[in-house]
């Protein structure tokens, strides 16, 4: 945005969050033309983020409640979409971890700002088997794996050279059997029973699809109010 004004141009935040520019839109999409999966219409809407560049689009949005409903939420590396869901990794003893283990059920939120486009997962959240966990461990780097085996993820961190001396002790660890797996990574998938597709409209005439599982194999779509 180089023709904006600096934020002290203004007379406040809030004057200045107005001044930003929003919502780029693409052309009308008839609804009627949309697939009949909606992980058809994410890959596709996936691959055109990637095709006009926007910054890591593989990112969203993982939220997910207790089972008394204190909610959270965080940005996660989407690693696979296949015909069970939307994949994605981390640490059973983490606080989203400990969340999906007493509460299953959660949204994914992906926002493509260049094409004013978003698209929202909601379902329940499975745990994928022992094979497919180790086999995201393993296609991290070496130092995300030495990373993910060494942490007490979102714990507090009252000594860095802990930190350093426990991601040391783990890549060394690494380094002499590189089949190791990290007790405790996981590969979770979302198994969605609604995906919505947003699209902008520069006019406010704002697009909204959603999906919504009609049998085990189908789903019916209904456009929604902007
Ligand atoms: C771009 C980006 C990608 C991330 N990818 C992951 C990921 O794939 N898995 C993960 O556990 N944390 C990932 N994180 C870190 C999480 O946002 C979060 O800090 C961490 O998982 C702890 O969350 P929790 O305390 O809710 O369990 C990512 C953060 C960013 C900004």
């Amino acid at each position: 945005m180089p023709d904006l004004p600096p934020r002290s141009a203004f007379p406040d935040t809030r004057a200045w969050l107005r001044a930003l520019p929003s919502l780029p839109g693409d052309p009308a999409v008839d609804p009627g033309q949309i697939p009949t999966q909606p992980s058809v219409l994410f890959l596709r809407w996936l691959e055109e983020a990637v095709a006009a560049g926007e910054p890591n689009p593989q990112t969203t949005v993982l939220s997910t409640a207790t089972s008394t409903g204190d909610v959270d939420a965080r940005v996660l590396t989407l690693k696979d979409v296949d015909e069970h869901g939307w994949w994605f990794s981390g640490a059973t003893d983490s606080p989203k971890g400990r969340q999906l283990a007493e509460n299953p059920a959660a949204a994914l939120t992906f926002h493509w700002p260049g094409r004013g486009r978003q698209v929202r997962v909601r379902g329940r959240v499975e745990a994928g088997s022992a094979e497919i966990s180790a086999r995201d461990y393993l296609e991290r780097s070496a130092t995300a794996r030495a990373v993910a085996a060494a942490s007490r993820q979102s714990e507090p961190l009252t000594d860095e050279a802990e930190y350093d001396r426990a991601v040391a002790a783990a890549g060394a660890r690494i380094e002499a059997d590189p089949d190791f797996v990290a007790r405790g990574w996981q590969a979770w998938c979302l198994v969605p029973d609604s995906v919505e597709f947003w699209l902008a409209d520069p006019g406010r005439r704002h697009q909204r699809w959603r999906y919504r599982r009609a049998a085990p194999t189908g789903w019916s779509t209904e456009t929604l109010w902007p």
